[in-house]
């Protein structure tokens, strides 16, 4: 039987981007095909899970959306797995960063591009704002355009990136701002 490893599954609101403040199950793939410095997440540990498996885990919550993300999920993450959340009543939404096809039965994906992506269409890009760089959209075509300020662990440093983002969207309207919500909260 296939099995995913699957770092961590948890629930929480969807902190980032559009969907903000909906109530998700996250589902958070280990391992990843980029190394970016300044990455948030630890996603090297992984229990084998089967498609079976991550929808019993995740079935009794009440709200019927899911993250898929990681580490990156369109290493793992097939069309059978997307199948078997839509049967269990899940709308399935996905966090990559660009680089490989995506399943072709998503209902969401949003698309965080480090590096020249192979991805040319997404429901939302979300690039990272850094003060260091202008942002780039890859020419990648979305329904929404995000920036979102980059955390680098340091409070004094976060204020004056989101005071950047700020000024930049003021600048350039077509992009929205996206902050890590859940973290403003306290919450995973
Ligand atoms: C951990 S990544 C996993 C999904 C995928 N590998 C990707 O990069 O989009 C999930 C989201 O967190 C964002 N992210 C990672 N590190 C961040 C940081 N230090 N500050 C803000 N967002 C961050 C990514 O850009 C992405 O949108
Ligand atoms: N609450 C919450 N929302 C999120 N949206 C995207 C996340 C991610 O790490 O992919 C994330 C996360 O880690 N937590
Ligand atoms: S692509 Fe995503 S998960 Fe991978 S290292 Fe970069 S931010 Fe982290
Ligand atoms: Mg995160």
């Amino acid at each position: 039987m296939k099995t995913y490893r699957v770092n961590d599954i948890f629930y929480s609101l969807q902190g980032e981007g559009h969907n903000t403040g909906r109530a998700a199950v996250f589902v958070r793939f280990s391992g990843c095909n980029l190394k970016c410095a300044f990455c948030d997440t630890d996603f090297a540990s992984f229990e084998p899970l089967t498609g079976h498996d991550i929808v019993e885990r995740i079935r009794h919550h009440e709200a019927r959306l899911v993250v898929l993300t990681g580490g990156e999920p369109t290493l793992q993450v097939d069309e059978q797995l997307i199948d078997a959340l839509h049967e269990a009543g899940f709308e399935v939404a996905m966090e990559s960063n660009g680089t490989l096809p995506p399943p072709s039965n998503l209902d969401w994906l949003t698309v965080s591009p480090k590096t020249k992506p192979r991805v040319q269409r997404c429901n939302e890009l979300k690039v990272l704002f850094d003060e260091a760089e202008t942002p780039n959209d890859y020419g990648i075509q979305a329904d929404y355009y995000y920036l979102q300020p980059c955390d680098v662990g340091d409070a004094n440093r976060n204020a004056s990136i989101t005071r950047r983002c700020v000024e930049y969207i003021q600048r350039h309207p077509q992009w929205r701002l996206s902050l890590q919500t859940h973290k403003l909260i306290g919450f995973k």
